[in-house]
């Protein structure tokens, strides 16, 4: 039988990782002799997955990119965050207790980022998390991603979740748009990487801290739809 589920973005969402986002791409870039980028432009940056986090930066600094360069950038990158972790990156106030809530509480929880699947989920176990997830999936785990609503979908799929009972709670667009395209409330929090105010995305519902995650607040939503 499947179960309720909370689906969540990993990114800005469940955990701080901007610093090490921001070491590893500027170890990466500034080989190539691109300015290193801030935690400020980390937010116009993210969100799309490694390799256009490296595009993307080498656009903001208006330095021609080739293809063999990136493979040569998405290499570095990788490696030394893949090396690094969990270096400086750390759960949100609240977050293990929420999950520990949900968990009790007979949902099932799962991780749908557009981070590559391995970095997620060697993330995921160096912060001694990677058990709490039915299924983690990353850009690269489906030939689609968010805000493809597939990449929801099949993750609560693969998590032996229901779609009926099932939120995604997220910190960007393509958290908001993916939960939208598959007719799934979502929950914003304003604590990670958005480049826009979250109201603006329109969420189901914000909330400011993970206390707030609570059973009843999830059941609450699947009984709104
Ligand atoms: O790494 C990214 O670009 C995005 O990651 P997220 O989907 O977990 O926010
Ligand atoms: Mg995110």
């Amino acid at each position: 039988m499947s179960s309720p589920i909370v689906v969540f973005d990993l990114d800005g969402t469940l955990v701080d990782t901007a610093p090490d986002l921001v070491a590893s791409l500027n170890h990466a870039v500034t080989q190539a002799g691109v300015e290193p980028v801030t935690y400020r432009d980390l937010t116009h940056l993210v969100g799309h997955g490694a390799r256009a986090m490296i595009e993307r930066t080498f656009a903001l600094r208006n330095k021609p990119l080739d293809e063999d360069a990136l493979t040569w950038q998405m290499k570095e990158f990788v490696d030394f965050y893949h090396g690094s972790m969990p270096g400086d990156s750390l759960p949100y106030p609240g977050m293990l207790d929420a999950l520990d809530r949900l968990t009790a509480a007979g949902f099932k929880l799962a991780v749908c980022t557009n981070k590559p699947e391995m970095l997620a989920n060697r993330l995921l176990e160096r912060l001694g998390l990677i058990d709490r997830f039915a299924a983690v999936s990353g850009g690269d785990t489906f030939e689609i991603r968010k805000p493809h609503a597939d990449h929801l979908l099949r993750t609560i799929a693969n998590a032996g979740g229901s779609a009926q009972h099932s939120v995604m709670v997220g910190d960007s667009l393509n958290d908001i748009l993916v939960a939208r395209n598959a007719v799934i409330p979502s929950i914003a929090v304003p604590f990670g990487y958005s480049d826009v105010p979250i109201e603006s995305l329109e969420p189901t519902l914000i909330i400011r801290h993970f206390d707030e995650l609570t059973p009843e607040l999830v059941t609450g939503l699947f009984n709104g739809k």
